[in-house]
């Protein structure tokens, strides 16, 4: 056993995660993918069996209310909320990440008011952050300001009304300052609007205390929802009154049953449903944020660094340029490395049981899920790694 090996087997033994691992459906594969589509929490068939055997095949329409269907957005929303550091009442589940960034932005800037016209948005952004910002721009008549994260500060200026921004950029993993950001675009009198994506259930994102007016994210990564899990949308309590939706429908009324032709918006997180929601889909990440129960989201976040570290120090002999940062307070939960190639070498790893992902140009993304991510998988994904380029040279 290498020196690596066996100090990853001592990191094993003493990770308080370790149990975690047995709540998902996994085989002998190195799943490094949970970045894209976490893995399937054991909670969830059983769950989704019932609800389309009993709610949907025996009760039928009475499950919109006798099942809890209709309240489901708010409730999940709710169920979801630690996780991110919101109090309930804040976040609403449904619709896409696409869709939500679009109530989000849209939102921020009306709420920010006249004479604030600039929308500033994360130059590297996930690209459909960038498309519905730009869309959002023309709706409104902002004019689109795109920026790398650390130059918004200074940026921020009387005529901003927000900014979107990524926390945790998809293809390097860089950890942008959610804080200071935030901080500084309230100095500024403009909004923060968070992409939370890549960091909701890896690290701890602290909504509240640090004050974010909007933000928007996606369950299925890092929070196992399931393939197009619902994503949620989050709206500070005092920016409620006045959040203006794009999107405002019968879901968000006042007295959807009313079915009145005027629109009068709910009050609460309900403001941000849209139509009616997608009810597998959404009881499927009920069941799967059964995992979370007695999880401390610092305990994921230490053991993440330690996993990223790990595979960062056993990756440094391979010549591969690291794109993800080496500083904690910049990283995520990802290590994304430069290899010529790379779409073949992770073709090559996934054929030989390590299973990462590739991102254009030339990225190599290894995502890392706390919760059933062991010190061991690490040590076998860099061994494996060093293998496939050993072969190909
Ligand atoms: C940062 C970020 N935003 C948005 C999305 C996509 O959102 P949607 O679920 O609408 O496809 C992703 C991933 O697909 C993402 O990584
Ligand atoms: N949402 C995805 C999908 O529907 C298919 C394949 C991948 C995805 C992803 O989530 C990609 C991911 N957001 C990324 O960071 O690249």
């Amino acid at each position: 056993m290498s020196e690596l090996q066996e100090r990853a087997a001592e990191l094993d033994a003493a990770d308080p995660l370790a149990g975690k691992r047995d709540a998902f459906v996994l085989d002998d594969t190195v799943y490094l993918d949970g970045n894209s589509l976490g893995a399937l929490p054991r909670s969830v068939p059983g769950r989704v069996a019932d609800v389309i055997a009993r709610e949907w095949g025996e009760l039928r329409i009475r499950s919109w209310t006798e099942s809890g269907w209709w309240t489901a957005p708010e409730r999940i929303g709710d169920r979801a909320a630690p996780l991110i550091g919101a109090a309930p009442g804040q976040v609403v589940v449904g619709d896409s990440t696409s869709v939500n960034v679009l109530k989000a932005v849209v939102g921020a800037i009306r709420l920010a008011g006249e004479g604030r016209d600039e929308l500033l948005v994360d130059e590297s952004t996930f690209p459909t952050d960038g498309y519905i910002a730009t869309s959002a721009a023309r709706l409104t008549g902002c004019t689109l300001r795109p920026l790398a994260p650390a130059d918004i500060p200074a940026a921020a200026g009387p005529r901003t009304a927000a900014a979107l921004v990524n926390h945790v950029d998809y293809r390097s993993g860089r950890l942008h300052d959610l804080p200071g950001i935030t901080a500084a675009l309230h100095a500024a009198g403009a909004l923060a609007v968070w992409d939370l994506c890549h960091s909701a259930g890896a690290l701890p994102v602290g909504l509240d205390e640090h004050g974010v007016d909007l933000a928007v994210g996606c369950t299925y990564k890092f929070l196992n929802g399931g393939p197009g899990s619902p994503a949620y949308l989050y709206v500070r309590r005092d920016h409620q009154p006045r959040f203006d939706s794009p999107l405002p429908g019968w879901n968000s009324h006042q007295d959807p049953f009313g079915m009145r032709p005027d629109y009068e918006p709910a009050d609460g997180a309900v403001r941000g449903r849209v139509g009616t929601p997608d009810i597998l889909s959404m009881l499927a990440l009920e069941a799967a944020l059964e995992v979370w129960d007695g999880v401390d989201i610092t305990t994921v976040r230490a053991k993440s660094l330690a996993l990223t570290d790990l595979f960062l120090e056993a990756t440094a002999g391979l010549g591969l340029e690291p794109l993800t940062p080496s500083a904690h307070a910049e990283r995520g939960s990802q290590v994304a490395l430069r290899c010529p190639d790379a779409g073949k070498v992770m073709g090559e790893l996934i054929s030989r049981g390590v299973v990462g992902d590739f991102r254009e140009p030339d990225v190599l993304r290894f995502g890392f899920t706390p919760l059933y991510t062991s010190f061991t998988d690490v040590c076998r994904a860099a061994r494996v790694l060093g293998e496939v380029l050993n072969d190909r040279s």
